[in-house]
């Protein structure tokens, strides 16, 4: 049997920040029984009148191996001694299709794991992209209830999970490394377009030779295609060098965080925030959408015969949809 959730006592464990009601009150949040789903709703709604000033949210990503949790770890521990509160949550799509936790590994994060001032929780495998992203989103918000100022949220970059990531966070931070001829090769067109700050990391010595001129010239070759892809945009995205493993530039990057913030403003971060809300409520309705056709009877009576006539040749495709549509129409009227 689940335990029942008490809404009113872990609203007041989350306020007073601990650690096991601010877990628990993720979980609930994350959870897709329907018990908690009423749980989680009161819990939300009463965590959103706990009055505190707006955290700074940033989203990390950069292919497996760039670094990341080193980087997280690095800058965590440095923003938790000058005094600030960190959450480090992830988002991790290949968790939907494995059922399992990879980011957000707490292991590769010694320090941060154990600093009383931070609080890591690693990718929900709710499901869906659109799934993760909710409980995500959620989690952000308990942990700002329990007095987190920083929330670090990080991705690889597989499928939409950084586009996803982008439009929950106020600064999309893009960790890359130096290679040598085509600094684009690797990156996707589409981060060009969603990051605020790009970081080249690792530029420092190893494998025997350092690796911080290399860094250097991949940075300026980065500026120059941020420059062509985004043209005239109010914000060019800066383009720094930094190595997680000694910090050397991580503090460069957290400065280059905070100018983007005060690029914002306060009324354009409320405008960002507001309009990520909009987006995200059609993304849900979108995800929902999608399950439910998933779980059509109408359609999953009709799927064989459609699936073998358009095989054959015998129904073109949008008559195909057509036929589906109509029997998902069927089910739900
Ligand atoms: N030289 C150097 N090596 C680093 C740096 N940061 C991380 N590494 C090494 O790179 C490897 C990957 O580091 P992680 O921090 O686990 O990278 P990640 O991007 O989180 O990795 P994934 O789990 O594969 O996504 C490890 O062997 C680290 O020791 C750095 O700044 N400089």
């Amino acid at each position: 049997m689940p335990r029942p959730v008490d809404v009113e006592a872990l609203v007041a464990g989350v306020r007073d920040g601990q650690r096991a009601a601010v877990a628990r009150a993720i979980t609930v949040v994350e959870s897709s029984r329907p018990e908690h789903r009423v749980a989680a709703r009161e819990l939300l709604t009463a965590l959103a009148e706990v009055e505190r000033p707006p955290a700074t949210r940033v989203g990390i990503s950069g292919v497996p191996g760039v670094g990341k949790s080193t980087f997280i770890e690095s800058l965590g521990t440095r923003l938790t001694s000058a005094g600030h509160r960190v959450g480090v949550l992830a988002v991790d799509p290949s968790s939907v299709r494995t059922g399992g936790s990879v980011l957000g590994d707490k292991t590769r994060m010694s320090a941060l794991s154990v600093d009383p001032r931070a609080f890591i929780r690693p990718s929900p495998s709710a499901g869906t992209l659109g799934g993760v992203a909710r409980a995500t989103t959620q989690a952000m918000l308990v942990l700002e209830a329990a007095g987190h100022d920083v929330v670090l949220v990080e991705t690889v970059g597989v499928g939409q999970s950084e586009v996803t990531v982008a439009r929950m966070v106020d600064t999309f931070l893009f960790l890359t490394l130096a290679r040598t001829g085509d600094q684009l090769q690797g990156i996707k067109k589409g981060i060009l377009e969603i990051v605020d700050v790009v970081a080249v990391n690792k530029a420092d010595a190893h494998e025997g030779q350092s690796h911080a001129a290399d860094a250097r010239v991949a940075a300026r070759e980065l500026a120059g295609a941020l420059r062509l892809v985004r043209g005239h945009a109010e914000w060019a995205p800066p383009v720094v060098t930094c190595s997680g493993l000694t910090g050397e530039g991580v503090d460069d990057v957290w400065d280059r965080v905070g100018q983007h913030r005060d690029h914002l403003g306060p009324d354009g971060l409320a405008r960002k925030r507001a309009e990520q809300q909009l987006e995200f409520t059609w993304a849900l309705v979108r995800d929902e959408l999608d399950q439910r056709l998933r779980s059509s009877a109408g359609v999953a009576a009709v799927r064989d015969d459609v699936r073998r006539a358009v095989l054959s040749g015998e129904l073109p495709a949008p008559l195909a949809a057509d036929r589906l549509l109509a029997a998902y129409d069927g089910d739900s009227t």
